[in-house]
């Protein structure tokens, strides 16, 4: 058994409304780095944790947790479109064992992801299909939310099948940190919004066209004062992450939904992949991890960051 751990950010601003060249250079140094490493373990199994943006999962039928046996890319923004090559087996195998662990796990057949999942994959394998993968959907971004313990144990189930299976796992976690990227609200919503955000999947090209149009105009003003959402929260973001490397996990399950939402930002609950990520990783055994890499990103309405792990016993 051998289990690594990444958790990062994403950011379909990345490369479509860059910081200076200096980051930019950092960061694509990193996920170069971090894509090396992925090579290098040469992984049988990736687990995904991801959220979704409205792209595959929408308010008729809004799930907490999501596992898919089938899954293809939205290929919203930049990203690569297509299948993902999901091990169906393992994945039904895997959604068994959850059940059977007392956590209620919904299970699609076939489900639209987006650039939550498939940033990541991208950027850390080169493509959606080059290892086998199971994707699993958090919702981090349609409140409400169950509480954060609930994801923790999400995690261990996880980790528990992950470690009776004498492969080579990569866990990851994509999204966060600190952020809050313009994704509208249900409470309220005009009836046009609403009807969006219950039934919008498969929208027009032109419809995808004018909301990644808002998401950039939104990252050319972040963090002036002319934008009105919440800024990006340094401070936060380092405690989470010190947090996750001292694996402190058991203080997680005092987070508080409303309170990260205004010192973070709404879309800061992209972190749930990230604690699922780690709690899987730690039911598989101790754990070692080390920050690779942060910074808060206005341009890409994003704090920014890197985590990496191993299990080491
Ligand atoms: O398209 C959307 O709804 C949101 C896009 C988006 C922007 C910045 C950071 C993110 O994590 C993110 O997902
Ligand atoms: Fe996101």
């Amino acid at each position: 058994m051998s289990i690594k751990l990444k958790c990062l950010s994403h950011t379909p601003l990345r490369g479509l409304n860059d910081p200076g060249a200096d980051v930019v250079r950092e960061v694509d140094a990193i996920l170069a780095r971090s894509r090396a490493e992925v090579e290098a373990f040469d992984p049988e199994l990736i687990v995904v944790f991801a959220p979704d943006h409205y792209n595959g999962l929408f308010y008729d039928l809004m799930p907490p947790f999501v596992i898919a046996t089938a899954a293809d890319s939205v290929a919203d923004y930049q990203t690569l479109p297509g299948p993902l090559s999901v091990d169906k087996e393992l994945a039904m195998e895997m959604a068994k064992f959850i059940l059977d662990s007392d956590i209620d796990i919904a299970i699609s057949h076939r489900l639209q992801v987006d650039h939550g999942c498939t940033q990541t994959l991208e950027e850390l394998t080169g493509s959606l299909t080059r290892y086998p993968v199971i994707p699993i959907i958090i919702n981090s971004v349609a409140p409400p939310f169950g509480p954060y313990r609930r994801i923790r144990k999400l995690g261990e189930a996880v980790g528990q099948f992950i470690a009776r299976l004498n492969k080579r796992v990569l866990i990851l976690g994509t999204g966060g940190l600190s952020h809050e990227p313009p994704v509208p609200l249900l409470a309220d919503a005009p009836e046009e919004v609403a009807n969006f955000l219950i039934a919008g999947r498969n929208p027009t090209p032109e419809a995808r066209a004018a909301r990644q149009a808002r998401t950039l105009a939104t990252g050319k003003i972040f963090g002036t004062p002319e934008c009105p959402l919440t800024p990006l929260n340094t401070e936060w973001d380092l405690a989470f992450m010190d947090l996750l490397i001292e694996g402190r996990l058991a203080e997680i399950d005092n987070f508080k939904i409303e309170e990260i939402s205004r010192a973070a930002g709404r879309s800061t609950h992209e972190i749930r992949t990230w604690v699922a990520a780690f709690s899987a990783l730690a039911a598989a055994g101790s754990y070692q991890a080390r920050q690779d890499y942060y910074r808060p990103i206005n341009e890409w309405i994003a704090g920014y960051g890197v985590i990496s792990a191993d299990v080491t016993a």
